[in-house]
């Protein structure tokens, strides 16, 4: 697990390190610039024009170190100081200062002959770009642009993303690597700031532990060792030692979202799985997953909401220790009574997505019902419905979206895109840095639903499921890709690789 920070958190980060712990500024910028220099050296050769754009705060400053610790290593480089000394910040005005005396060239942007830069270090702002890029700024980095630098690496995060959203601040420079100090920033982990800020790299400068440990930040994402954390399967275990996942999924004519649902959850490591379904999807659904339990129900008695059909129902709930409720449901007038039982019936956790959400959105009513225990999936069309908000809004603001809404109920709230979002209801935020475009594909989502009632049935606490499941999907769509290309998955591979990431 790997903590992630807003700008203001990095900076409160930097402020303890120099006031409570003693480390100076200028000691913290000397490794920073170092790693930056670092950086380049790895990419560049002793012939290469390097440029570096520096503006007159800390990451300028860091960027005039940078350049002096190239040209003393016989590196052709400019300094680009673009922002006059009037109001730098002392570092600045330090690094300047020294700088000059070990004879850096330094250029102002007026003496700048457009030509060929062959590296381009981004240093005119870092995590203190609070907003819009207007005038001077904008027209410097326009003509930067212009310059087409063969190969760009920007110090802390490309200037022009705001490191808590990842939004363009009207103009941005992307960059092939971006050297970060201590923490990874928000904005370089969600779009747009994640494909501007190319591969992000974490230099460790020396901040201590517990100047990011007394913030608390509750913002994290998993890598590929966290996979340890997941349980085990104990040797002196039976099919009941592993949960029982409940699908309660599919309509007539659509049985699919059920059976992606189950097969992920199998392939997860439920013990038993049972999809409750219409039953028109009993043959093939049975044909397609013979190991799923399959019980079935007529639309009519649900329509009608009959005993018999609530103590079916009833039934079901009982059995489970985690249940699936949505996919596929479609949107006839029966779904809400199904919806409606599950939701009053059901005391284990239950993951809603798909048509269960769409149930949720037309019958805002049906929220009373919702207790910790529920995991809600939606992708931005869904949560739009949910929230009455537009869908470009909520995709500038995925983190606040997510979190609102599981604050709203208290519950756990997954917010499906390029980025998942997990707002986790032990108010940790988890942002996910798995997957790929090969899953923008129909059937992955309801894959994701059956992966997370997968772990749920094995034990792990919701906040948990959502987040270890979200990575791990994606995680074995990276796999998928891989092996097939980016435009050829289908959904139901993406079960077939979770084997082999745990
Ligand atoms: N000792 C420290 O504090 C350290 C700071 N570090 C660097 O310091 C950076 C943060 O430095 P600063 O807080 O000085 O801020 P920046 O250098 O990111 O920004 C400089 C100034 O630009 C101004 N500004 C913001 N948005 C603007 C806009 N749209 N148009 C024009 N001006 C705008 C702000 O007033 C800000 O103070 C980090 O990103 C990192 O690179 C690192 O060297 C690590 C150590
Ligand atoms: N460009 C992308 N990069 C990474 N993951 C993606 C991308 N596009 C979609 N996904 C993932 O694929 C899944 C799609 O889910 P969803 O939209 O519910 O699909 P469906 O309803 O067809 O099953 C989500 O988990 C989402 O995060
Ligand atoms: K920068």
């Amino acid at each position: 697990m790997r903590y992630l920070v807003t700008g203001g958190q990095m900076k409160q980060v930097d402020r303890y390190t120099i006031e409570n712990i003693g480390i100076p500024s200028l000691v913290l910028m000397e490794r920073a610039a170092l790693a930056v220099a670092e950086e380049v050296m790895k990419h560049g050769q002793k012939t290469d024009r390097i440029w570096v754009l520096c503006g007159n705060g800390n990451n300028g400053a860091d960027g005039v170190a940078a350049a002096r610790m190239l040209h003393l290593k016989g590196y052709k480089v400019f300094a680009l100081l673009v922002a006059g000394k009037e109001k730098g910040s002392s570092e600045y005005l330090t690094q300047v200062s020294i700088a000059e005396h070990t004879g850096v060239n330094l250029a102002g942007f007026s003496d700048l002959i457009p030509g060929t830069c062959d590296i381009l270090i981004d240093a005119l702002f870092g995590v203190g770009l609070d907003r819009e890029i207007l005038g001077r700024y904008r027209e410097i980095l326009e003509t930067i642009r212009r310059c087409q630098p063969k190969f760009t690496v920007a110090v802390d995060i490309p200037s022009g993303i705001h490191s808590d959203s990842g939004q363009i601040m009207g103009i941005a420079l992307k960059a092939d690597i971006t050297v970060t100090f201590g923490y990874e920033k928000l904005g370089t982990m969600l779009y747009p700031g994640k494909e501007y800020s190319g591969k992000v790299l974490v230099a460790d400068i020396g901040f201590p532990g517990e100047s990011l440990e007394r913030l608390k930040t509750e913002y994290f994402t998993l890598d590929p060792e966290d996979v340890k954390q997941l349980p085990k399967r104990p040797a002196y275990s039976n099919k009941g030692s592993f949960g029982k996942v409940l699908v309660v999924a599919g309509s007539k004519n659509m049985s699919g979202a059920a059976y992606l649902s189950a097969l992920a959850a199998y392939r997860t490591g439920a013990g038993l799985v049972k999809i409750f379904t219409v039953e028109e999807n009993r043959t093939i659904l049975q044909t397609g997953l013979p190991e799923a339990i399959i019980t079935t129900y007529e639309a009519g008695e649900a329509e009608a909401g009959t005993e018999r059909f609530k103590e079916l129902l009833v039934k079901q709930c009982e059995w489970a220790t985690a249940i699936v409720l949505g996919p596929g449901l479609g949107q006839e007038g029966y779904v809400r009574n199904l919806v409606e039982e599950v939701l009053a019936n059901a005391y284990v956790p239950i993951v809603l997505d798909a048509d269960g959400l769409g149930t949720i959105a037309s019958n805002p009513e049906l929220t009373s019902y919702f207790t910790e225990n529920i995991i809600v999936t939606p992708h931005l069309g869904e949560m739009a419905r949910l929230t009455g908000s537009a869908v470009e809004t909520i995709q500038k603001q995925l983190i606040t979206t997510a979190r609102e809404y599981a604050d709203r109920f208290g519950i756990t709230c997954v917010l499906k895109d390029a980025v998942t979002i997990g707002a986790l209801k032990d108010q940790r935020t988890y942002i996910n840095g798995s997957g790929n475009s090969a899953m923008a594909k129909a059937g992955s989502g309801d894959v994701l639903t059956g992966i997370i009632a997968g772990l749920l049935a094995l034990g792990l606490e919701e906040s948990d499921a959502a987040a270890f499941g979200v990575w791990l999907h994606g995680r074995a769509g990276d796999m998928v890709k891989e092996k097939q290309g980016e435009h050829s998955i289908l959904a139901r591979e993406l079960t077939e690789e979770i084997h082999s990431i745990r």
